[in-house]
């Protein structure tokens, strides 16, 4: 056969391969009249033709939503789950740029602008106000380079919100106010000043400047440290924490900095990335940041100026891009002025401050976070433990000292060792039932209390203790040495008012 008739023939054959609709019935090519490297040519064609024929199923039939554009945002290809969640007709969105359908309301922000912008994978959650809240979805971009390193595509799924909410409805029953935390960090309070103070830690979360955040210790700084990060744009990536209270002066540095093969005696032969490295493009968390030697508070803020490190051995220096979250209890102004902390670390880091009030001082949330403690010991050991009234008016009197930390060890103390189903006063430990004295001091400065009523209620604290010990009045005037008149009194003053009749002797 002629050349020219035989590449006719191959020709014709591939249109009707690319045009053939069925994928499971395409022509067979095997009886085509054609030297062996035209049918290889063909039967390759016929491989493309399917395999992107499955590439299609799997966009097609993905339950997320997915968007491809080129390097420039211009919208190449979307799915059936893309114009079921925005409501917009896909020939109506491809062929035009990310900013058309940010402008038009369909999606907002553009998660695939914002990747192009920053030349990295995103993940945020973009709202789509002209659908509706209900199609706001959780959405990642991932950039796709070429050889000369500029973006040839960007890929990206979304998943609306409501679906993370079905997954946490199925494993924790019932909904509650924090679904908005994407990894289930929650962080709620009935207290205006701790109210205000989660939104702004929500609103800074965004931002990438130094927050510092204040408190005593078992405030819940960690945990707060560990919400705004997962709010951030830098939530995809590292949370790496340091204590620097818990860590040896003389491996901090190489713990933050890591260091070069054979930098020092032990060292290991590879060499070792240090915190700092592994925090790139992430959230550096050092708490206790009080107890950070002065030495290192120096190459910290050396880092922050050029956002380069050197390994401990090396001389290379390597870009680094980190937030910094730092914490303490201590009080860093004061470390100042006795030469403990450097000034300029502290105004760098200190960008944004944020004070988290003691327990005491929040006492609207004393029940509410006794009960989740309560509630997840309970599910723990498979119990049904609640906390009796007389009990909670105890906690909610208490300085708590040691804050949420001691609330949530003691419930989880008071839950396991449990065995009526009922957590009583008399089950609180005594420094709760009656206070100590340093408590009732807190208590007169602050004017929260005036003396008498101090006395007044340790005095009801004494007797009810003793009247339901010995449970009769000339006991408990013999034990208190009190008259037992005197006891009467006190009892029917106390006890009777709470418990109604006093049983006769
Ligand atoms: N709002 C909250 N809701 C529930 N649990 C909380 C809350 N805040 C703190 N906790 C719990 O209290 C404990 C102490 O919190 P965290 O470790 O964050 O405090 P901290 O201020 O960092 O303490 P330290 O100063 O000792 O490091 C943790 O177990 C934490 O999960």
């Amino acid at each position: 056969m002629e050349k020219q008739t035989e590449e006719k023939i191959v020709l014709d054959e591939i249109r009707k391969i690319l045009e053939w609709e069925d994928p499971f019935h395409m022509p067979a090519t095997c009886d085509i009249p054609c030297p062996e490297e035209f049918r290889s040519l063909l039967d390759e064609v016929k491989r493309l033709k399917m395999e992107n024929y499955d590439l299609n199923c799997a966009l097609e039939s993905s339950a997320d939503s997915i968007h491809i554009t080129d390097g420039e945002g211009n919208v190449l290809r979307v799915n059936a789950v893309f114009e079921k969640s925005t409501g917009e007709k896909r020939e109506n969105i491809i062929g035009r740029n990310v900013r058309y359908a940010e402008a038009e309301q369909i999606y907002v922000p553009s998660v695939v602008r914002l990747c192009i912008n920053e030349r990295r994978k995103l993940t945020m959650i973009q709202r789509t106000p002209k659908a509706g809240p209900k199609s706001d979805a959780i959405t990642t971009s991932t950039p796709i380079f070429d050889d000369n390193g500029n973006i040839f595509r960007v890929i990206s799924n979304a998943r609306p919100l409501n679906y993370f909410s079905l997954i946490y409805d199925y494993f924790h029953d019932v909904r509650d106010n924090n679904l908005d935390s994407p990894s289930g960090i929650e962080l709620s309070s009935k207290d205006p000043e701790m109210q205000s103070l989660i939104t702004t830690a929500h609103h800074i979360a965004q931002v990438s400047s130094g927050v510092l955040i204040t408190g005593e210790s078992g405030t819940g700084k960690s945990l707060l440290a560990r919400y705004i990060r997962e709010h951030s744009s830098r939530s995809e990536h590292r949370f790496v924490e340091l204590n620097c209270a818990a860590i040896p002066e003389s491996l901090m540095e190489s713990e933050l900095f890591g260091y070069e093969a054979g930098a020092f005696t032990g060292a290991s032969a590879g060499g070792k990335q240090g915190l700092i490295e592994l925090a790139h493009h992430g959230t550096l968390f050092l708490d206790e940041i009080g107890d950070m030697p002065l030495s290192l508070q120096a190459k910290l803020l050396q880092v922050l100026q050029n956002k380069r490190i050197t390994r401990v051995g090396g001389s290379k220096e390597i870009d680094v891009d980190i937030r910094i979250i730092s914490a303490t209890h201590q009080d860093l102004e004061a470390m100042i002025k006795n030469d403990q902390f450097r000034q300029d670390l502290y105004y760098r880091l200190n960008i944004i401050p944020l004070e988290l009030p003691p327990l005491r001082q929040r006492t609207a949330d004393i029940v509410p976070l006794t009960e989740q403690f309560v509630a997840q010991f309970n599910s723990n050991n498979h119990k049904e433990v609640v906390v009796s009234k007389a009990a909670y008016a105890r906690l909610l009197r208490y300085n708590w000292p040691g804050n949420i930390r001691e609330l949530e060890n003691l419930m989880e103390r008071l839950v396991a060792t449990n065995r009526d189903g009922f957590i009583k006063e008399e089950d609180l430990p005594e420094n709760i039932r009656y206070g100590d004295l340093s408590e009732g001091l807190a208590k007169i400065r602050e004017r929260r209390a005036t003396l008498p009523d101090i006395m007044e209620d340790l005095e009801r604290q004494i007797i009810k203790d003793a009247y339901q010990k010995y449970k009769n009045s000339y006991k408990v005037a013999e034990v208190l040495g009190i008259s037992q008149s005197g006891a009467n009194r006190k009892i029917m003053k106390y006890v009777t008012k709470s418990n109604g009749a006093l049983k006769k002797e």
